[in-house]
């Protein structure tokens, strides 16, 4: 937003900054997952975009400060899913349906797909996000929001990307969330990520450490690592790659996924004392925070661009 609208000044407010964000710990890898009810040729769009806009920062010099990276791997299934060429496939590198030779490393499994895809190491990623932020002007401010309405005091425009905050920010009940596990460890020799396609177990290789997981526990508020759960993700990581047992964990971490049926990107306009204010929400990822992150992004910031034009017709933005 603060590169884009050049002209306008932006402010991120949040009440929580990284490293204590759902998206710090997440694994950062992109691959999507449907939303049942959002057109595909949008949630294409939405990819799309994402992987374009991270493949230019994985090719630039800003690679490993970024921590952005192409990552190649294995997703696999017990049984041969219904969809064996998802939407996305095109735009991954090199997908293709793996070999029977290649599919006796999992004989747990009958099917698999291999590609490369692109990670974003979020410890890394998080802070050059913020500091480009601030190089194009943008301005910062920690504070709890506990009614957008009052923000129209402040502000022309809100955008609402307060992710699982949004149940009572934007009185919606139809987000919940989805608790995930995830462990850090240490294991340089693993180069590859594995990904069980129900989405529960996955290997994630990065620069500083490598991510396993996982747990998917709807409407659970726990934050509280549970030890049940790091036990349970050791040995299902450990039956694909069994090397992994003996790991030096570094960190084990929770968050809650901002879980909706439906991603909503969608502007709306808050009356207020006699004059209405464009408000335009961008939350409920899921688990596709980082997937779709700039996809979702470039979608809102073209609602506010027309929610400005109508408001100032004759403005340069
Ligand atoms: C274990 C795990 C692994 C994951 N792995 C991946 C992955 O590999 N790939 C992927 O694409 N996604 C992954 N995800 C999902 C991803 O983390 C989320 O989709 C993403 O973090 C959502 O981002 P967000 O910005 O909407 O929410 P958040 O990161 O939660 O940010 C919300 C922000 O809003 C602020 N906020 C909320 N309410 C208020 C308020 N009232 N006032 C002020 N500020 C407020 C918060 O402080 C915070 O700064 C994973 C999630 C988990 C839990
Ligand atoms: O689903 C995956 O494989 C990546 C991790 C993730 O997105 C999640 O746990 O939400």
């Amino acid at each position: 937003m603060a590169e884009a609208l050049s002209l306008c000044s932006v402010t991120i407010l949040a009440e929580k900054f990284s490293p204590d964000t759902t998206s710090d710990g997440a694994a950062g890898i992109l691959l999507p997952k449907e939303f049942p009810d959002v057109s595909l040729e949008r949630q294409r769009c939405w990819f799309k975009n994402t992987f374009d806009h991270l493949l230019a920062i994985a090719e630039s010099p800003s690679a490993p400060e970024a921590g952005v990276f192409l990552s190649p791997g294995y997703q696999i299934f017990r049984e041969v899913p219904s969809d064996t060429k998802p939407y996305w496939s095109n735009y991954v590198f090199g997908f293709r349906t793996m070999t029977d030779y290649e599919m006796k490393r999992f004989p747990n499994h009958k099917f698999g797909q291999s590609f490369t895809t692109i990670k974003c190491e979020c410890q890394r990623y998080l802070p050059w996000l913020e500091k480009r932020f601030r190089d194009a002007g943008g301005q910062i401010k920690q504070e709890k929001v506990t009614n957008l309405k009052q923000l129209t005091h402040y502000y022309d425009v809100i955008v609402n990307c307060s992710g699982l905050g949004s149940r009572s920010l934007a009185g919606d009940q139809d987000i919940h969330p989805v608790r995930g596990q995830i462990l850090k460890v240490h294991a340089p020799w693993v180069k590859n990520f594995i990904r069980d396609g129900d989405g529960k177990t996955y290997i994630y290789p990065g620069i500083s450490y490598t991510t396993l997981g996982g747990t998917w526990q709807m409407d659970d508020w726990r934050l509280e690592v549970d030890k049940g759960d790091s036990e349970s993700i050791v040995e299902r990581c450990s039956q694909l790659v069994p090397s992994l047992h003996r790991a030096q964990v570094l960190e084990e971490w929770v968050g809650l996924r901002p879980g909706r049926r439906n991603l909503r990107v969608e502007s709306e306009r808050l009356q207020v004392e006699g004059h209405d204010v464009l408000v335009v929400h961008n939350y409920g990822h899921g688990g596709c925070g980082i997937t779709l992150s700039w996809g979702t992004a470039l979608d809102a910031l073209g609602l506010v661009r027309n929610g400005l034009h109508e408001q100032l017709p004759h403005a340069r933005l």
